[in-house]
């Protein structure tokens, strides 16, 4: 999917939150959406989620099933968490066998007949991460979706990301705890001053090697460097002094 030319503001004369972006989500991608509060990342996953429109731009090739999960669940609602969730499998055809698959794996199944509102906050944000899981959508967004959770959820939520991305889902994900950082090709969306830069999946850490800043003179640079492959080391720049 790809957002073409996108800005937002939240009312007429009002401040740009978001000016001219232009981004694309492939099938299977898991984009980091990173920036210092209030520059918009949370507008930038709701312009994606089809929750707000673009006052100019074009959003193109939103799949069908999206999944979105806000920071705070609205837990204020007069049902118990398997009443709710059964509604939500209702409204998008999603066999009501899936909430127990989630609630083991988030490991709140003994709370499946609480209601909403009795919820602790993590519980609460557990059954809102439940319901943009249910159906395994095409286009995943989460805000701050390991915020408050224990550690055991904190390590699954990221892998459940991760194994529905391996099966071709876009995810977007809001996340200061950098619990997302790790997972394998994480591209970054870095959210400042109106744009979005899309920024290569960072090198992993590798502890076996280090990198040297040598200066050599200019003829024997070529000598050298030829040493140095030989050997099996990676010359990574070349550069002449000015
Ligand atoms: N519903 C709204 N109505 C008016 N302005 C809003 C609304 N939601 C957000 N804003 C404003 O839009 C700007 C971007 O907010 P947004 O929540 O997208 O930022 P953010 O980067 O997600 O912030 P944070 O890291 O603090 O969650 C802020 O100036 C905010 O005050």
């Amino acid at each position: 999917m790809r957002l073409t030319n996108v800005s937002f503001r939240y009312a007429r004369g009002g401040d740009w939150v978001l000016d001219g972006v232009d981004l694309t989500l492939e099938p299977g991608t898991v984009a980091e959406v990173t920036g210092v509060n209030g520059t918009g990342k949370s507008t930038l996953l709701r312009l994606v989620a089809g929750l707000l429109r673009p006052v100019r731009g074009e959003v193109s090739g939103r799949p069908a099933r999206v999944g979105y999960a806000p920071e705070r669940f609205p837990a204020e609602q007069p049902f118990t968490v398997r009443g709710y969730l059964e509604h939500q499998c209702r409204a998008r055809r999603v066999p009501a066998a899936e909430i127990g698959e989630w609630a083991e794996r988030l490991d709140y199944a003994h709370l499946l007949e609480t209601r909403l509102p009795a919820l602790s906050k993590g519980s609460a944000h557990k059954v809102g991460l439940t319901q943009a899981l249910l159906g395994r959508p095409e286009l995943l967004l989460l805000d701050e979706p390991v915020a408050g959770l224990d550690p055991e959820a904190r390590d699954r939520v990221p892998a459940i990301a991760a194994e529905l991305a391996a099966a071709g889902t876009r995810v977007a994900v809001i996340d200061h705890q950098g619990e997302f950082r790790a997972l394998p090709g994480v591209v970054r969306w870095r959210v400042a001053g109106g744009k979005v830069a899309a920024l290569p999946p960072e090198e992993p850490a590798d502890p076996r090697h280090a990198v040297l800043e040598v200066k050599v003179s200019a003829d024997r640079a070529d000598a050298l460097a030829a040493t140095l492959a030989a050997d099996g080391h990676e010359i990574l720049t070349r550069r002449t002094l000015a």
